[in-house]
């Protein structure tokens, strides 16, 4: 479970002893169930993405309060959110920040590879989650050699390689055309429903809204209807 509690945020921009602040989220309050689908929507530079860096403890809020599973993370150190993001969150970009020089095999192994997981289960786990997203036989195929769809569900193979509850998604459909857009999207969808993973998605795409069960619209750094989603 994902809470947000009255959160704000500013930039602060120009020389020092001369800074500009630059409000970007001003009382966020939401809350996102366990097993849940939740999309974010908001026009570009509504502050979709600071919310996703500030839920992922990549930065700290100026004020308010994030809880996840319970547990109060707005005040944890560097090394905290290193291990807390860990064992919790997967995350998925537009870009999918695949390592070019790495197999769609070993992309997926790299969690695990860092985790000193042995050799032997590490093989018998990526062929798993490599066959649950389709891709077992592009197994040995470079980055490059893949359409974008595939590039995805490589990204959604190495999200999910270390079994998070939560998965954090940055346009995961941006860079996609619609019929693959759709593949993404109902791929999402049965991850969702049959293992029960949370997905945060920050998107333009009103495709989202139709496998989510909130929706929440960012404007002028503020949730229309005080953060009361809107249920699909
Ligand atoms: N590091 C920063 N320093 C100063 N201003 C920033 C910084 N990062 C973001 N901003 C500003 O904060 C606002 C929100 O940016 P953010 O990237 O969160 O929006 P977004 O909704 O994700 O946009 P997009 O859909 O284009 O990615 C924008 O006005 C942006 O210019």
């Amino acid at each position: 479970m994902i809470e947000i509690k009255n959160l704000s945020h500013s930039f602060y921009v120009g020389k020092k002893g001369k800074e500009r602040e630059i409000p970007v989220l001003n009382g966020i309050s939401l809350e996102i169930s366990q097993g849940e689908i939740a999309s974010i929507f908001g026009k570009s530079g509504s502050g979709k993405s600071t919310l996703l860096n500030l839920i992922s403890g990549f930065m700290k809020p100026g004020s308010g309060r994030i809880l996840i599973n319970g547990e109060d993370v707005t005040s944890f150190s560097e090394k905290q959110w290193a291990a807390f993001r860990l064992q919790n969150f997967g995350f998925i970009f537009q870009n999918f920040q695949l390592i070019p020089s790495l197999s769609t095999f070993d992309n997926v192994a790299l969690p695990l590879v860092l985790e000193g997981v042995h050799a032997s289960q590490r093989k018998l786990r990526v062929q798993e989650i490599l066959q649950r997203v389709g891709l077992l036989e592009q197994a040995n195929h470079f980055p490059n050699e893949l359409s974008g769809g595939q590039q995805q569900r490589v990204s959604i193979a190495r999200a999910l390689i270390l079994n998070p509850q939560i998965i954090l998604a940055d346009e995961p459909t941006g860079s996609l055309d619609s019929e693959t857009e759709k593949e993404i999207l109902n791929l999402i969808r049965e991850l969702n429903r049959q293992q029960g993973i949370t997905f945060f998605i920050i998107t333009h795409d009103e495709e989202v809204a139709e496998i989510s069960d909130k929706r929440f619209y960012l404007h002028d750094g503020a949730l229309v209807n005080g953060g009361v989603s809107i249920e699909v």
